[in-house]
């Protein structure tokens, strides 16, 4: 028997979870599991269900069936906020910063404000707000861009942006809905090496097309097809599945 050896628990299980649109099933009888420190990676065709996925994580969509259990709470039984609160971030696909606030004004909003806090509290406050929001900055290639007004960056940068205003929370789960669509190869490669840094801390959840980012950042591939797993492992293995092949990266 091995001592001391337990196994990792995941930090998400997401069992039978089914949703019906008048009876169309967007999501079918699903069951993954994300570890702590995980980058998963979901890919499948148009209209194979990766939105609602995230959709139902987060709370926006109501499950009609099955569970999703996040640090051994069920969140189908929570609102969308009581999601956010567990640790759960998600980032749409349109970046939605404010244009006519600055980079640091962006994250300061962001920032989870704790209880009312008076008099000199305040300040110290104020400064362990400032601390995070450099670091932060720092994370998403933004330090020196903290005064410049979020309509003079680039899509990318607004991207790493709106990232940024995720992390400044903490979250334990950061779930991105293509990440680098309309990127620079460069700010690609930046948006990988993000990812690879911020998990240190948490687990991400991408929903992706393009394969080379895929091939950069996932530790492991989940290929949906028409509301359910049609491959699920590491790159090399689902890319040449030729179940995976036929329905998707052949065309
Ligand atoms: N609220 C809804 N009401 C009805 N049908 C919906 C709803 N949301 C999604 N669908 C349908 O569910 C299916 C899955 O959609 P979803 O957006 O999750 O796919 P996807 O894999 O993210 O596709 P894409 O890569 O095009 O973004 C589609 O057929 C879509 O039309």
């Amino acid at each position: 028997m091995l001592i001391g050896h337990q196994p990792k628990p995941f930090l998400l299980a997401v069992e039978a979870l089914t949703v019906s649109f008048d009876g169309f099933k967007a999501v079918n009888n699903l069951s993954f599991y994300v570890e702590e420190n995980e980058i998963r990676v979901i890919i499948g065709p148009n209209g194979a269900g990766k939105t609602t996925v995230l959709d139902l994580i987060c709370g926006k969509t109501k499950a009609t069936s099955g569970s999703i259990q996040f640090r051994g709470k069920e969140l189908t039984k929570l609102k969308e906020n009581q999601i956010v609160q567990t640790g759960v971030g998600r980032k749409f696909q349109t970046p939605s910063v404010f244009e006519d606030l600055t980079v640091f004004e962006n994250l300061e909003i962001s920032y989870p404000r704790g209880r009312t806090v008076f008099g000199s509290l305040a300040f110290q406050r104020d400064d362990a707000v400032k601390q995070r929001i450099e670091e932060v900055a720092e994370m998403i290639f933004l330090k020196d861009r903290l005064d410049t007004y979020a309509d003079q960056l680039s899509h990318g940068q607004k991207q790493w942006l709106e990232i940024g205003m995720l992390l400044i929370q903490d979250p334990e789960l950061l779930m991105l809905d293509e990440p680098v669509a309309g990127m620079s190869v460069s700010e690609r490669a930046k948006t990988a090496e993000l990812l690879n840094r911020i998990i240190k801390d948490r687990s991400v959840l991408v929903i992706e097309h393009d394969m080379k980012f895929v091939e950069d950042i996932a530790h492991k591939v989940t290929v949906l097809h028409q509301g359910q797993i049609l491959s699920e492992g590491t790159m090399e293995k689902v890319k040449n599945d030729p179940k995976v092949i036929e329905v998707y990266l052949g065309h």
